[in-house]
C-alpha cells in the first residue's frame, strides 16, 4: 500500500517526561532499549539504555541490537532520534521518540536523514516531549531548529516550481500545510518582544512539518533547495575532512537565505517575505551568513555549483549554477 499515509499515534507535549511510562503501557510495550546521546542519557526513561555513538550503522546485522527488546525510544537530538527511528525501522519495532531539544524536524517525521538522499521509514508511534528539558537545552540547538522550520517557506516554492515546470506531483494540502505553520512561527518570532513562548510554538512546529511529510510521502513540503545546499556542505565536509561544527538547521536556514533571493529574482516571492526570513533567523540568533556557520567563501561556493546534485531533486537550482554566477549569487544576497 504505497499511499497510506502513517503519523504518530499519541503525542504529548506537556511538561512531565514520565507520560512515557502511560504512553508505553497504552501500547503494552513492556521493554524498550533507550537510544540516547552522552549529554542526554540523563533524561533517558528507566530502561536499558545504548549510546548512538556506539551504533555502528554499516553493522549488516543490525537486529542483533534490538534482540529481545519490543521498542526503541531515542532520546535527544536529532542524531540519537534518527538512529532510534533506524534500528527500530530494521528490526520492525515501534519507535517512540522522546526530543531534549527542538533542532530539526526529524520528531515526528516518517524519514531517516542519516546520508543522502534521506529514505521514508515508519514514524514513531508516539512523540513525548517535556517542555521543561526543550526550554532548557542549548540556545544554539533552539536556533538551528528554527532554521529547519523557515526552509518550509522555500521548500515549497520549490515543490511548486517542479509541479509547473516539470509536471512533478504535488499535493496542495501539504504544501498550505507546511508553509503555513512555518509562516505562523516567523510571524510569532517576528512580532514577540520576549518569544516567552518560542521553544513550545517551535516544537509544535516541528511535529507539524513531520506530518506534512507523511501526508506528501516525500520529504518535498520541507526540503527544497536549501537543504541541496545544505546536505552540499555536509558532503563538503567530509570530502576535505573541515572541522566546522555547523548544525543541520544552521545550514538549512542560511540556505533557506540564499534559496529565498533565487524565488525573489523570479517573482515567486515578495521581498517583504525574503527579508523577513532573514530577519527571523537574526531574531532567534541562528547564524545569517557562511562566515558565521564556520565556512570558507570557497567552500560555500562550491556547494552551492553541486548542491543540485546531490540527489534527484528539481529546484530552483535546476541544472546547476556556474561557480562565477554562485560567488555572486552568495554575494547579493550576503551570505559572503
Ligand atoms: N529524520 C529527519 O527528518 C531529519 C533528521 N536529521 C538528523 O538530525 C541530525 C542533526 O541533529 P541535531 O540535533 O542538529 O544534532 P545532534 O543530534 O548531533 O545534536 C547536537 C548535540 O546536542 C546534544 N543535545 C541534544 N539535546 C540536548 C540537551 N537538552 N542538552 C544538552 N545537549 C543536548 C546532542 O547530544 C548532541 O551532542 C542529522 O545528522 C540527521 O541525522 C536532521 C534533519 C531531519
Ligand atoms: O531534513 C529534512 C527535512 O527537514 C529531511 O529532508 P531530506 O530529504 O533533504 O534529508
Ligand atoms: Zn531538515
Amino acid at each position: 500500500m504505497e499511499k497510506m499515509i502513517t503519523i504518530p499515534r499519541y503525542i504529548v507535549v506537556d511538561e512531565d517526561r514520565n507520560a512515557i511510562y502511560e504512553i508505553l503501557s497504552k501500547l503494552n510495550l513492556k521493554n524498550p532499549l533507550v537510544v540516547v546521546g552522552k549529554s542526554t542519557k540523563k533524561y533517558a526513561p528507566d530502561f536499558e539504555y545504548i549510546y548512538y555513538s556506539d551504533i555502528n550503522l554499516e553493522d549488516s546485522d543490525i537486529k542483533n541490537i534490538t534482540k529481545g527488546y519490543d521498542s526503541v525510544i531515542g532520546v535527544g537530538g536529532g542524531r540519537s532520534i534518527d538512529i532510534g527511528k533506524y534500528i527500530a525501522y530494521q528490526t520492525g519495532i515501534p519507535f517512540i521518540s522522546m526530543p531534549t531539544t527542538a533542532s530539526n524536524d526529524g520528531i515526528a517525521s516518517p524519514v531517516v536523514s542519516l546520508r543522502q538522499p534521506s529514505i521514508l521509514v515508519d514514524p514513531p508511534i508516539a512523540v513525548v516531549v517535556d517542555l521543561n528539558i526543550i526550554r532548557k537545552s542549548p540556545k544554539r540547538l533552539l536556533s538551528a531548529g528554527f532554521g529547519d522550520m523557515v526552509s518550509n517557506i522555500t521548500a515549497v516554492l520549490d515543490w511548486k516550481l517542479a509541479h509547473r515546470e516539470i509536471g512533478e506531483g504535488y499535493s496542495e494540502s501539504s504544501a498550505i500545510f507546511s508553509k503555513t505553520i512555518a509562516e505562523e512561527l516567523m510571524d510569532y518570532v517576528l512580532r514577540d518582544i520576549h518569544l516567552s513562548h518560542y521553544p513550545e510554538k517551535l516544537v509544535k512546529a516541528l511535529i507539524g512539518s513531520g506530518i506534512t511529510i507523511s501526508i506528501a510521502g516525500s520529504t518535498r513540503p520541507a526540503s527544497g533547495s536549501e537543504h541541496l545546499f545544505s546536505h552540499a556542505l555536509d558532503y563538503l565536509k567530509k570530502k576535505y575532512e573541515l572541522d566546522v561544527d555547523s548544525l543541520h538547521g544552521e545550514q538549512c536556514g542560511v540556505g533557506t537565505i540564499i534559496s529565498s533571493y533565487l524565488h525573489y529574482k523570479e517573482d515567486n516571492l515578495s521581498y517583504e517575505d525574503m527579508e523577513n526570513i532573514r530577519l527571523s533567523l537574526k531574531r532567534v540568533g541562528a547564524p545569517t551568513t557562511g562566515k558565521k556557520l564556520g565556512f570558507e567563501e570557497e567552500i560555500l561556493i562550491e556547494a552551492l555549483t553541486i548542491a543540485h546534485a546531490i540527489r534527484k531533486r528539481y529546484t530552483i537550482l535546476r541544472k546547476g549554477i556556474s561557480k562565477e554566477r554562485a560567488e555572486e549569487i552568495l554575494k547579493e544576497c550576503e551570505v559572503i
